[in-house]
């Protein structure tokens, strides 16, 4: 590490409180009433019922989703036996990636106490607070011991992470390493720098998959395992012993087809890897420094496939791509232990997760789509959202399954999909709107929608979801020949023309029929022939507004390039607004942690009129039915019922008169600050007359700025993956612009609220 990396490094760690994590509190602690029932005299119920059932902890405590870190810190990383006290950061660390992968809660715990037994008899103690233990950094063999003991005695997982979450990870890299260079598990050599706690149980789960014991040749800083080795053996080790006189690394890697590092830093040397057999494996796993470091084995030979446990080299190998997924298939499912079968369903998750297409959430950590399982990308990268959502249930099935679980999940894939909603808070909200999209597609309802920025990598992703899931029928306008390379480029399975219609902007049958139409129309506006003709061809918003007019679609998704304004002046053109419609408006939805609001006007009308805002207000509402959600409507000003002397203020109050006069069954009240939307309590106290209850859920602004800005902060304070929308409102057709910083996941759900609307009923 340069000295600016290690300085940025401290500074992440002092700045700006110390450490890496706290407690928080999960309850409400404001009032006398609270303080009684959560401590004094209200706690004593919740110990009562305890007593009774020791089961109910898992009901009023926070323990079974509580994690226990616990060290003696003898085996620090690489870093070695640098005792408990230094150690707190890494455990602070493990507690981060816990919280962050899988919503897990942990306390680190680092114990100065080095005796096994006294260890063991410390641990144990600590079961009542824990739903599970994560031993980290017990150096081996004592590790060994401990873990076993603490197994035996305790009715809660106990996992070694630097055995098993290594194991488990390094497993899923070699077998997908093996598929890489074409070799088979029953034939490699392997060999070990290492006899510690994680060599020898990645070994130990090797062989469980299928390499056989002869083939694996141990190394450690004595040399090799040999059989009759006295010095620095133990019965684990002894399994390993080959009957060899050969005594060094340098005489075993010889024509080894695999490396498996994890012991340190720089132990394998360049001649090293110019001894292996062809297309060699190395996991060069020592933290923070591997074995070798790629750019030098590379420099030795052309043909290794090469692996460490950083995250700035390709193929990071690290148990966090496993202990804080299997730890939240365990807990939920009360499991009693973690056995093997739960490994070895967490291997064949990770491994199998490499091969799939690359995900949005990966590509922006790591600033790169191109990402294709091979050499460069054997195993997935941490920040991948989907491993949750692969092993968490994998891990909670095979508990179930080899009758671990105390408490089963009922339903998998529901309990998947609950899973899933950790990674993108849009799950529950779109789940069911996903169903009615589905169903209109399978009863062949309105479905053809045109996506007219079809190049758009984004776009392309949405697409073979979409597709994937049936939840529309897409038509992507693009060049055929740009389409095909990039769907290649992205390693996607789109089939142009059976899994999507192209409607080509440089030749496509339809467009003289396109253009004439679009002269008609604006003959009368300046547009010459020529000038309909050539805009035709380059205004891709144009070509999927004439298509959905002229019935070739059902609905058009565009926006994801260019302004707002401009796709809608096309729109506006070709589509136009709704019979009786005076003003389009545009409408989002942020999925909050609390509740779910939606935002109007956020996009179009620089100052509204109260007459428009009366009418958008109503189109928003219906809108906010379609999507299921019941509208309660606050018509926001930075007055309070007339306590300012506001202009927006009576704008706001005239929008509210003729709100009620269209549509007197709408739940609104207005105009009033938008902490009285939001919080009945305070809007009980200062408007006490107010007719509406609740939270509001639609949040009128008086103009686009205000909308658009409360939008932006509610959206960025809260976190990614919030935002549903924009929804056009005033169209007459369901076509909606989407803004630039849509993500895939956002264009898959307007992909099928578009169906919805075009399959809206009129009333
Ligand atoms: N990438 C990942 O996910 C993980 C990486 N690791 C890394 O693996 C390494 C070992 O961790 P762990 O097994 O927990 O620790 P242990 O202390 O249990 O084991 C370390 C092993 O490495 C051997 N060793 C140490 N120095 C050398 C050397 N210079 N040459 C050859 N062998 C050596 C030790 O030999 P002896 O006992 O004879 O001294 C021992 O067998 C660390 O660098 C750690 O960071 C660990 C877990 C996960
Ligand atoms: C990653 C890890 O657990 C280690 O290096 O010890
Ligand atoms: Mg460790």
């Amino acid at each position: 590490m340069n000295s600016t990396d290690r300085q940025a490094a401290l500074d992440y760690h002092e700045f700006p409180t110390p450490g890496k994590i706290a407690v928080s509190a999960s309850k409400p602690l404001v009032t006398q009433r609270d303080l009684a029932l959560a401590y004094t005299p209200g706690v004593a119920a919740a110990c009562e019922e305890i007593v009774a059932d020791p089961l109910n902890a898992s009901r009023f405590t926070a323990r079974s989703n509580l994690v226990g870190v616990i060290t003696n810190g003898t085996a620090v990383l690489g870093l070695g036996n640098i005792g408990a006290l230094a150690s707190k950061p890494v455990m602070e660390g493990k507690a981060v990636l816990f919280k962050k992968f899988a919503g897990v809660d942990v306390f680190d715990i680092e114990i100065n106490e080095t005796d096994p037994d006294k260890l063991v008899e410390i641990i144990a103690g600590l079961e009542p607070t824990f739903g599970g233990i994560n031993l980290e950094d017990i150096k081996a063999p004592e590790c060994f011991e401990v873990e076993r003991k603490l197994r035996e005695r305790m009715k809660i997982p106990v996992f070694h992470d630097d055995q098993h979450g290594t194991a488990i990870t390094v497993a899923a890299a070699f077998i997908n390493g093996l598929k890489v260079v074409g070799k088979d598990i029953r034939e490699v050599k392997v060999v070990t720098s290492g006899a510690g706690a994680a060599a020898l149980t990645c070994l130990d789960l090797m062989v469980h998959l299928g390499l056989p014991l002869e083939n694996i040749w141990v190394t450690d800083i004595e040399g090799v395992v040999y059989r009759g080795r006295q010095t620095l053996m133990d019965p684990t080790k002894e399994r390993f012993a080959q009957p060899t006189d050969a005594r060094t690394l340098a005489e075993v890697i010889r024509g080894a087809d695999v490396f498996l590092g994890l012991s340190a830093g720089g132990v394998l040397k360049p001649d090293m890897v110019a001894a292996m057999a062809a297309r060699p494996l190395i996991l060069a796993l020592a933290n923070p420094a591997p074995e070798i470091l790629p750019e030098e084995a590379h420099a030795v030979r052309d043909d290794v496939v090469m692996a460490t446990g950083r995250s700035d080299y390709p193929n990071q190998v690290n148990n966090v791509l496993c202990f804080p997924y299997i730890f939240r298939g365990a807990l939920d499912v009360g499991a009693t232990t973690i056995n093997r079968e739960m490994e070895v369903a967490a291997v064949y998750a990770i491994a199998g997760l490499a091969e799939e297409e690359q995900n949005e959430v990966v590509a922006a950590a790591y600033g790169s789509y191109d990402l294709a399982f091979g050499p460069q990308y054997l195993i997935p990268k941490p920040f991948d959202p989907r491993l949750i959502v692969r092993i968490a249930p994998a891990v909670a099935k095979a508990a179930m399954d080899s009758g671990v679980a105390t408490r089963p999940v009922a339903n998998l894939d529901a309990y998947t999909e609950q899973l899933q909603q950790f990674v993108y808070h849009s799950g529950s909200f779109m789940k069911p709107l996903f169903a009615a999209a589905k169903k209109q597609v399978r009863e062949g309802g309105k479905t053809r929608i045109v996506f007219t920025e079809g190049e758009d990598e984004r776009v392309l992703r949405a697409v073979q979801v979409i597709v994937d899931e049936k939840l529309a029928r897409p038509i992507l306008v693009g060049r055929p020949e740009v389409l095909l390379a990039r769907i290649e480029k992205f390693g996607l399975r789109l089939r142009l023309g059976e899994d999507v219609e192209v409607t080509n902007p440089e030749y496509d049958e339809r467009f003289h029929q396109y253009w004439t139409s679009y002269w008609e129309l604006m003959c009368r506006d300046g547009i010459t022939k020529e000038m309909a003709r050539v805009e035709m061809r380059r205004r891709l918003t144009l070509i999927g507004a004439m298509m959905v007019r002229l019935g070739d679609a059902d609905g058009m998704i565009c926006g994801t390039v260019g302004g707002y304004n401009d796709h809608l002046h096309y729109i506006d053109q070709v589509i136009g607004k709704k019979p009786g419609a005076a003003t389009y408006a545009a409408m989002n939805i942020l999925l909050l942690d609390k509740q779910t609001v939606a935002l109007v006007d956020t996009h179009v009308n620089d100052n509204p009129s109260a007459e428009q805002i009366a009418e958008f207000t109503v189109a928003a509402a219906e809108e906010m039915s379609l999507l299921h959600l019941v509208p309660k409507v606050a018509l926001l000003s930075r007055s309070n019922f007339g306590s300012g002397s506001s202009a927006s203020g009576s704008k706001m109050r005239e929008a509210l008169r003729r709100v009620r006069q269209l549509a007197p069954e709408l739940e609104i009240d207005g105009e009033m600050h938008g902490d009285c939307a939001l919080d009945e309590a305070l809007r009980l106290k200062i408007l006490p007359m107010s007719t509406l209850k609740g939270a509001a859920n639609l949040l009128v602004c008086p103009n686009v700025d205000a909308g658009n800005i409360a939008y932006n902060l509610l959206k960025t304070a809260a976190g990614s993956n919030v935002a549903v929308g924009p929804f056009l409102l005033g169209a007459n057709a369901p076509v909606n612009i989407l803004t630039s910083s849509a993500t895939v996941r956002r264009i898959i759900n307007m992909a099928a609220l578009t169906v919805m609307e075009a399959n809206r009923q009129p009333g």
